[in-house]
C-alpha cells in the first residue's frame, strides 16, 4: 500500500539561522501507531507543525496522500497540539457542539462515552478543570474524529500515571485500522507497549525508523533502554 505521509528533503530554518529540520526524509505508513522520539530541541514539534500546515518549509515538502498541507489535508488530520487552545470559558458540552460544527467526521457519542468513563462532567467549564483533566478532554475530542492521521504532540505529559493506561487504551481503540497515530513523547516506557514503530530524530534528521519488535529482537532491549543508549549525554 502507498505511504500515508512522505517527508521529502524537509528543511526548516528559523530566525537567526536556527536549523530545526535538516533535509529530513521520512515515509509514514498507514495503519500504524508510531512514536516520534528525540531529545529536547530535536525538531519533533517543528515537523508536526509543518505536517499541519502551521509553518512554511524553508526547503523540501510534506505530502499527505500526495497533497501539500492545505484545507484537504486538514480534513484528514486530527491534531493534538502541545498546548491547549480552547477558550477557558467554554463548557465541555459546548466544546462537543463546536467540534460537531467544525468537523464532519466528529463522533459526539464517542466523546460522551469517553468523558463518562473518566467521570468528566459535560457541564463543567474548562477553567474549573485541572490541567491534566483539560488535557484529557482535549485528547478525547481529537480521538473522537474519524481521521486518517492522528498527530498527538505530548498526549500524556500532564496526565497522572494511573490515567495514562486508560488514555493509551483510548488511543488504540478509537482509531480505525487504516488510520495512523503519530505521537511525540518523552514518556517512552509508558507508551512503548502500544507502539508498532518508532522514529528517532536528532538535530532535525531521522537517525532510525524501525519496528518495536525489531528493536527488542535485534538489540535485545526495550525502546526506552535503546533510546537512552543512543541519546546518552
Ligand atoms: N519559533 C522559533 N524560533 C526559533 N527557533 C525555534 C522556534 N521554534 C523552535 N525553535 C528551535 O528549533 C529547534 C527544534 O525545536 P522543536 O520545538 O521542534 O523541538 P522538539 O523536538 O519538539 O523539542 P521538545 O522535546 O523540547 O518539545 C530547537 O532548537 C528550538 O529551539
Amino acid at each position: 500500500m502507498n505511504a500515508l505521509v512522505e517527508v521529502i528533503n524537509l528543511t526548516k530554518i528559523y530566525e537567526k539561522k536556527k536549523i530545526a529540520l535538516d533535509h529530513m526524509n521520512l515515509t509514514i505508513p498507514r495503519g500504524k501507531i508510531i512514536g516520534l522520539l528525540g531529545p529536547n530541541g530535536s525538531g519533533k514539534t517543528t515537523l508536526i507543525k509543518l505536517m499541519n500546515g502551521l509553518l512554511e518549509a524553508t526547503e523540501g515538502e510534506v505530502l499527505m496522500n500526495g497533497h501539500r498541507p492545505g484545507p484537504q489535508t486538514k480534513n484528514w488530520i486530527s491534531y493534538l497540539p502541545e498546548r491547549t487552545y480552547f477558550h477557558n470559558n467554554m463548557r465541555v458540552d459546548e466544546l462537543i457542539r463546536f467540534f460537531c460544527d467544525f468537523y464532519q467526521d466528529f463522533r459526539p457519542e464517542r466523546a460522551r462515552q469517553m468523558l463518562s468513563n473518566l467521570n468528566i462532567s459535560e457541564n463543567a467549564k474548562l477553567k474549573t478543570l485541572s490541567k491534566g483533566t483539560k488535557e484529557k478532554v482535549q485528547l478525547i475530542m481529537v480521538m473522537s474524529r474519524e481521521a486518517q492521521l492522528y498527530v498527538l504532540d505530548e498526549p500524556i505529559a500532564g496526565v497522572d500515571p494511573a490515567a495514562r493506561d486508560y488514555i493509551l487504551r483510548t488511543i488504540i481503540t478509537n482509531y480505525n485500522e487504516n488510520a495512523t497515530v503519530l505521537l511525540s513523547t518523552h514518556l517512552i516506557s509508558d507508551i512503548e507497549k502500544v507502539l508498532d514503530e518508532v522514529i528517532f530524530i536528532r538535530n532535525g534528521r531521522v537517525i532510525l525508523q524501525d519496528t518495536v519488535e525489531n528493536i527488542r529482537e535485534c538489540r535485545g532491549k526495550s525502546v526506552d533502554a535503546y533510546f537512552r543508549e543512543v541519546f546518552a549525554c
